[in-house]
């Protein structure tokens, strides 16, 4: 399983208001290792997940999760894709406010259509494998910013999927907590052999990676000018 980006163009808006944000992008991302996207604010680096999420189409290029375009699928099958193979954490956890943190992995089994009743100890588990054994009825409201981001995670995994893809994990996160987090993401890439990719800002998510992509690097290349033949 891999996921490779080839010639992946992002453009938004229409004639002259029109703004290319990823310019002919190659990159491919490994399983089993964390590879941390990093870069200014503007940069792209969301803009990337989303489309190797299948949560955009690209303007051009192919979006090959394991060899599979997902650019050129329809709504229904990036639908299925995101559901079945792709596991998703972004800022600020986005857990379901006043559910239980083992309905939120639980939530993720119903929208799946499967029956939540078999999978009520696994959760369980899940959960307490990232440290939350003693919060397991806790609601988002009743969680630190840590702890929410680890049920974040829990949940991102709970379906095994192919793919994972986080955005800024410790934005509402301490500085200690933000170390065992990033951690703690880079343990389950292993662990579970998934691709793993990561915006953030944080040097503490960075150095725990595996490989640093600097979108300077990705899309400069597109921009160099022409050389003139000197
Ligand atoms: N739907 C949209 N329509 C128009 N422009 C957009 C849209 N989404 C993103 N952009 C623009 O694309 C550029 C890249 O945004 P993106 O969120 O991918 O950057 P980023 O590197 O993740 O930034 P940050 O580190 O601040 O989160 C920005 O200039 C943004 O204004």
């Amino acid at each position: 399983m891999s996921l490779e980006l080839t010639g992946v163009t992002v453009e938004f808006g229409r004639a002259d208001a029109r703004t290319t944000v990823l310019d002919g992008l190659d990159v491919t991302f490994e399983p089993g290792r964390t590879t941390a996207l990093v870069g200014p604010s503007g940069s792209g680096k969301s803009t990337l997940l989303a489309a190797a999420g299948a949560l955009l189409r690209p303007t051009a290029g192919q979006v090959l999760l394991d060899g599979e375009d997902l650019a050129t699928r329809t709504d229904a099958q990036r639908a299925a894709i995101r559901r079945e193979r792709i596991g998703y954490m972004f800022q600020s956890g986005n857990l379901l406010s006043g559910l239980p943190a083992v309905e939120q992995l639980l939530a993720a089994v119903y929208i799946s259509g499967r029956r939540p009743r078999a999978y009520r100890a696994r959760a369980e588990e899940a959960l307490t494998e990232v440290g939350l054994g003693h919060r397991l009825r806790h609601r988002p409201e009743e969680l630190s910013g840590g702890e929410r981001q680890r049920v974040a995670l829990a949940r991102a995994l709970f379906l095994a999927p192919k793919l994972l893809l986080v955005d800024e994990p410790t934005a509402a996160v301490d500085r200690s907590q933000a170390g065992e987090l990033a951690a703690l993401l880079a343990d389950r890439t292993r662990r579970d052999r998934c691709v793993t990719v990561v915006a953030t800002h944080d040097p503490v998510v960075a150095a725990a990676a595996d490989r640093i992509v600097d979108m300077a690097e990705l899309t400069g290349v597109a921009r160099l000018p022409v050389s003139g033949g000197r």
